[in-house]
């Protein structure tokens, strides 16, 4: 049987390629992103971390099983400390002031992300939860994992990428996965709908954020 979650990937396809092969993904490998530009991108990626880890907060609450709670309690702990210290350090180097690392002008498709996250936390399922937390990770990993790739020498290029394509990373986006195979597999038709259709959000979303930072 067709996995539920490469279903909804080859269902979201175009939107899919559209961002694993963006030409921000192509420049990021040869450390050949304008400043202005992976300036734009952090700043607005920034603005999605705190919905992020109150969406991972009704992922705890929902799951069905206790080992799917430690796993997001585990993945908060670390995208609220590792994962912050790589923005502080890039926004010192970019020069970022303090106001627009935490007050800058949310653009259309960040503030998209951000009531996509809200509307799926909300939601109170947990189908949807994982499904708008899997495209985040997952489409990270794909567009990141390239094995035998030599990395850039900056930093902020490079960390940008290692963050998404270690171990640790690799092997929660494939729990994560399997968790929404089987979540999905087991739901009614109602909740697979409702999963499949913030699926199909974030892609769309993903791929609107990599194309709006070049302008
Ligand atoms: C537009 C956009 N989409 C997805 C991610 C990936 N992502 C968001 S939070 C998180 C967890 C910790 O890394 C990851 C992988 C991103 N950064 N920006």
């Amino acid at each position: 049987m067709t996995r539920f979650t490469e279903m909804l990937r080859d269902e979201n396809s175009d939107d899919w390629n559209a961002s694993r092969n963006h030409r921000f993904v192509d420049e990021i490998f040869r450390g050949a992103v304008p400043a202005d530009v992976m300036r734009r991108y952090l700043v607005q990626d920034y603005q999605f971390i705190d919905r992020f880890v109150a969406l991972i907060g009704m992922a705890i609450a929902t799951a069905d099983t206790f080992d799917s709670r430690i796993r997001f309690a585990q993945f908060a702990a670390m995208i609220t400390s590792d994962e912050n210290t790589y923005f502080e350090r890039a926004f010192d180097a970019l020069g970022v002031p303090p106001a627009e690392r935490s007050h800058p002008v949310v653009s259309a498709p960040t503030s998209g992300f951000q009531t996509l996250m809200r509307d799926a936390a909300e939601s109170g399922h947990y189908a949807s939860c994982l499904a708008v937390l899997t495209v985040a990770e997952w489409l990270y990993l794909d567009w990141a994992d390239r094995p035998g790739a030599v990395l850039p020498g900056d930093f902020i290029h490079a960390e940008w990428i290692t963050l998404h394509n270690n171990d640790g990373f690799r092997s929660f986006v494939n729990w994560l996965r399997e968790e929404l195979d089987r979540v999905g597999e087991a739901a009614d038709d109602d909740s697979r709908r409702a999963a499949a259709a913030f699926f199909r959000r974030a892609v769309a979303l993903e791929r609107a954020f990599f194309d709006h930072i070049y302008v």
